[in-house]
């Protein structure tokens, strides 16, 4: 992957319809396995866009590879036309930001803590200002704290901002999560998985907290197993099977595509949206090797791989500076990061699957 250190400006918002996110050719292999074959993904400003397929499909890893986990084994991923520099912390700074499949919050800071913490990378001072406290520093941290609490406010979190991140119910943390990540201003957000474990009614909220995001001008791509929830929430729609992009399209051709009713769907989903039409692919790669030759077991996966630990610090943070660390809680916020600075991003369990037309997680 080309590599560069030129970032994009952030807090510039795109006009509607302009790409942000361009992705090309993405490919990435562990090994003999290959997770995500040659994918080409677009994302434009004022769109939500859905990546969907099954268990192990390679969507996470797709993610991985956008934001600076991954350095894409060939493949090029542009930001508002600049390649993005292979490092989570700059891939932020430069303009993206992400949730995780398995919640990453610091759970011993506060609510307000955890999206100071996002916040700290347009925090322009340095060590000797804070350790000083310098006036400068003291206007930035208090214009930080600022706009974390407008997004708690944002997220109906306000009256909260004081309480444990653990103490939260598990809908909040995951919304916590999102606050946190539009804290460093993004111009694209990743959302890996926001409904996972979120009753009926949270997953409603979640769906209209995320088409506030797109009305203030951030371009989501979001990965889910809950298609009632996709294909009600994205404009469009990518398809993945076993690392490679099926189709893409708008909801209603993605989910009348025989194609993928026999890989992933099932059966028609029943959803708010229109009855699909004839599909219509956009993009339809030969069958994805069935042979198996580049599957390995998820058991078989490398020991980098073992479950996230919730308590893990998100990747981001990871690179931060200790001395940015927003509270007296620094030294938990370094722990964490050197946890999350292993990468250890979840292997998908063997053991659970998702039921795509519920969303909801099964025992194999
Ligand atoms: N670090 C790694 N080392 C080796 N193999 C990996 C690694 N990360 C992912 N894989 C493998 O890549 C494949 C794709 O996994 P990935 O987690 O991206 O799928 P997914 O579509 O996100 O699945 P799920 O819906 O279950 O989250 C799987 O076979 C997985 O075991």
């Amino acid at each position: 992957m080309t590599t560069t250190t030129q970032s994009a400006d952030a807090t510039s918002v795109p006009a509607v319809g302009e790409t942000v996110l361009d992705a090309r050719g993405v490919t990435m292999r562990f090994g003999g396995l290959t997770a995500v074959r040659d994918v080409n993904l677009t994302v434009n400003s004022g769109e939500i866009v859905g990546l969907i397929g099954p268990n192990g499909a390679g969507k996470t890893t797709f993610f991985n590879c956008l934001t600076g986990l991954y350095v894409p084994t060939e493949g090029e991923v542009r930001y508002k036309g600049q390649v993005l520099p292979p490092t989570s912390y700059k891939v932020t700074n430069a303009g993206i930001a992400r949730t995780f499949q398995n919640i990453r919050l610091f759970h011993n800071m506060t609510v307000l803590e955890n999206v100071l913490v996002g916040r700290h990378t347009r925090m322009k001072q340095g060590l000797w200002a804070a350790l000083l406290r310098l006036p400068g520093f003291k206007k930035t941290e208090a214009e930080a704290e600022q706009r974390a609490m407008e997004l708690l406010e944002f997220i109906g979190l306000q009256d909260k901002a004081q309480h444990l991140a653990k103490n939260l119910p598990y809908g909040e943390q995951r919304k916590l999560e999102i606050a946190r990540a539009l804290a460093s201003d993004p111009g694209l957000i990743l959302l890996d998985e926001p409904t996972a474990g979120m009753n009926p009614q949270e997953t409603r909220a979640a769906e209209e907290l995320i088409f506030k995001i797109r009305d203030m001008g951030i371009a989501v791509l979001v990965i889910e197993h809950d298609m009632r929830f996709i294909f009600n929430l994205c404009d469009r729609v990518a398809v993945l099977v076993q690392g490679q992009k099926l189709i893409e399209g708008d909801s209603a051709t993605v989910q009348g595509d025989e194609r993928v009713i026999a890989a992933y769907l099932g059966e028609p989903v029943e959803s708010e949206a229109a009855p699909a039409p004839a599909p219509a692919a956009e993009e339809a790669p030969e069958t994805p090797e069935a042979d198996g030759t580049d599957e390995a077991p998820a058991d078989e996966a490398p020991s980098d791989e073992a479950p996230a630990d919730e308590a893990e610090a998100p990747a981001d943070e990871a690179e931060a500076p200790a001395d940015e660390a927003p509270s007296d809680e620094a030294s938990d916020a370094e722990e964490s990061s050197e946890d999350a600075a292993e990468e250890t991003d979840e292997a998908p369990s063997e053991d659970t699957k998702h039921d795509p037309a519920s969303g909801k997680e099964n025992d194999a």
